[in-house]
């Protein structure tokens, strides 16, 4: 080592969708190393945080290519716009992110757009801190190997640098294939000689710290139960943490993605490359497009600058107090508060909006001070939100405590009584196809799932209600309509998801779950007329 030459120590900060973080403030790992920092104590050199679009959850086949990668993994957008199609003998080494059941794509082109904002606004935040983001795609555990070999090897190194890399942090999350993740994470490390550190997942609304479970096994099984077991749910959350002034630079050389993939360098690239498969499949046709007059409840942008300017609004316009039971109303602005999609990728946490909330009853900041329930304390609309937040963190818990069962046609309550109808079955294929395409005659059942359909969203009551369509009444194999959801919803979040689901169709842990059925005049004539067939009205 020659006297000139500056080793870099870096530490790898590395995340998928189901390391869910994509946001400067309230991240845990982000402010412990901002704190490091500010006291000099930092016993790493450099951050490299890396970003990596799971090929088990989305399709990333439109990112294949040909030609080798560029030094930085890198390619400018007209580059990757006019990336020839990639001919047949370029094969992903990854099978397609499709459902297990019904093969659909797992991620639609709602959220895939979704996604790729709020990753490249988290890149673009972190770049105001003095980082970057290395947004890669594959498996994380591959793309962790290629990255610890190419500093390994010394192809980080120059004439005056050497690269060393002193560990690896990760926030653990539940869910079968999240845990699978991190396994692998470990095991890749472990080969190459590097420690890493899980960190615990903040961003629900009671930390796990606060709840006396010591095993997952004592976890309740119905809400009540864990309601009660919170206490004051005002009371009970922890305060945000603030985001970080400055963090470590990234090394001076990144590694590029690994092929046979090339990734953009722009947000337009991104969409560009996660929609194009979704494109050519004809699955993108199932329904026709918008009716005249017809608009979207959920048009909003990835990312977390988006997520708080959201909110803001939503509390500045007083909406948070007019917030009604998303168990009862099934469209318009006070109906629910569209948060779940920034909040399933981490965009933002519970425990921020519950601060935002706090501030505004108390009539602790200028924000909402024109609005109604402006420093009034807690209303029934600023209780609600909470109460919502909380069954958020309870379903999660229930994913910790059934694991794998959270997926299975008999549930977490094991019911293995009841026959399904399975589409193997030519007229119940046919029916599942005209289930996808919003032509099952049912007016109400047709406009939910066009809209849902055509622009990634619709309440809870929509879901809920078309949910037992298609398991109670139906009779399907209740995961085929849940799989079909999961390729919709901008907001699919794994344990909310499945756990939803499970109580729709009846296997679900919870007795006491039972929302009324729909009544007459509930549905806006309007709202069926936008969404649902001319013809089956
Ligand atoms: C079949 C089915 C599937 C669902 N899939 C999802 C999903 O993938 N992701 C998801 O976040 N929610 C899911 N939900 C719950 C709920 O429908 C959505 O959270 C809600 O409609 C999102 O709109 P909002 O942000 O306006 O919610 P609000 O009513 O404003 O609620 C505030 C937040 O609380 C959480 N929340 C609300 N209701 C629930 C609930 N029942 N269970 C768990 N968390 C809740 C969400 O994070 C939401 O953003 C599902 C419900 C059903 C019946």
């Amino acid at each position: 080592m020659s006297n000139n030459e500056k080793t870099e120590k870096i530490l790898i900060y590395i995340g998928n969708t189901v390391r869910r973080e994509l946001r400067l403030t309230d991240n845990p790992i982000l402010h412990h190393i901002s704190e490091l920092l500010s006291k000099n104590r930092t016993p790493f050199t450099h951050l490299l945080p890396i970003y990596v679009f799971p090929a088990r959850q989305i399709e990333i086949s439109g990112f294949l290519s040909p030609n080798t990668n560029t030094s930085d993994g890198a390619v400018s957008d007209t580059a990757i716009a006019s990336l020839p199609k990639p001919p047949s003998e370029v094969e992903s080494p990854y099978p397609p992110a499709r459902s297990v059941v019904g093969q659909f794509h797992r991620c639609g082109p709602h959220r895939a757009r979704f996604w790729a904002e709020s990753v490249w606004d988290f890149k673009s935040s972190l770049e105001t801190v003095g980082s970057g983001l290395a947004i890669r795609v594959g498996r994380i555990d591959d793309i962790l190997e290629y990255v610890l070999d190419y500093f390994k090897s010394g192809k980080g190194n120059s004439a005056s640098v050497r690269c060393e890399v002193v560990g690896v942090w990760i926030t653990a999350e539940e869910g079968v294939a999240e845990k699978t993740d991190e396994r692998n994470v470990f095991r890749v490390a472990g080969m190459k000689g590097v420690n890493v550190r899980t960190w615990k997942d903040e961003k629900f609304l009671v930390d796990d710290r606060d709840l006396t479970y010591m095993t997952p096994k004592e976890i309740p099984d119905t809400f009540s139960e864990f309601k009660k077991a919170v206490g004051p749910l005002r009371d009970a959350p922890r305060k945000p943490l603030p985001p970080p002034d400055m963090l470590p630079p990234l090394p001076t050389r990144v590694p590029p993605q690994p092929n046979p993939f090339i990734v953009p360098n722009s947000l337009e690239g991104w969409v560009y490359g996660l929609l194009k498969p979704l494109e050519e499949d004809p699955m993108a046709m199932v329904t026709p497009p918008y009716s005249i007059g017809a608009r979207s409840q959920h048009t909003y942008h990835g990312g977390e600058a988006y997520a708080l300017e959201h909110l803001r609004n939503i509390i500045g316009s007083g909406r948070i107090t007019a917030f009604k039971d998303p168990r009862r109303g099934i469209i318009g602005e006070d109906c629910g508060t569209k948060l779940a999609a920034w909040l399933a990728l981490g965009c933002v946490t519970a425990r921020q909006v519950h601060e935002y909330l706090l501030d505004f009853e108390g009539g602790k900041t200028r924000l909402g001070q024109y609005a109604k329930g402006y420093g009034e304390g807690e209303n029934k609309g600023t209780a609600g939100i909470r109460l919502e937040l909380l069954w958020r963190d309870y379903l999660r818990l229930c994913s910790r405590k059934y694991g794998c069962k959270l997926f299975r046609l008999e549930g977490f309550k094991g019911e293995i009584d009841r026959q399904w109808k399975h589409a193997d079955d030519i007229d119940i294929k046919q029916q599942v196809q005209r289930f996808m395409g919003g032509n099952t005659g049912n007016p109400i059942i047709d406009a939910i799932l066009r809209e849902m359909y055509l622009t990634g969203y619709t309440s809870y009551r929509g879901r809920d209600v078309v949910a037992k369509y298609f398991s109670k009444q139906l009779g399907i194999d209740w995961r085929i309509g849940a799989e079909w959801f999961e390729y919709c919803l901008v907001d699919y979040d794994v344990s909310e998801f499945w756990g939803n689901w499970q109580y729709c169709a009846g296997v679900g842990n919870d007795p006491s779950w039972e929302v009324p059925p729909v009544k007459i005049g509930e549905v806006p004539e309007m709202y069926v007329k936008q969404w649902a067939s001319d013809d089956s009205i």
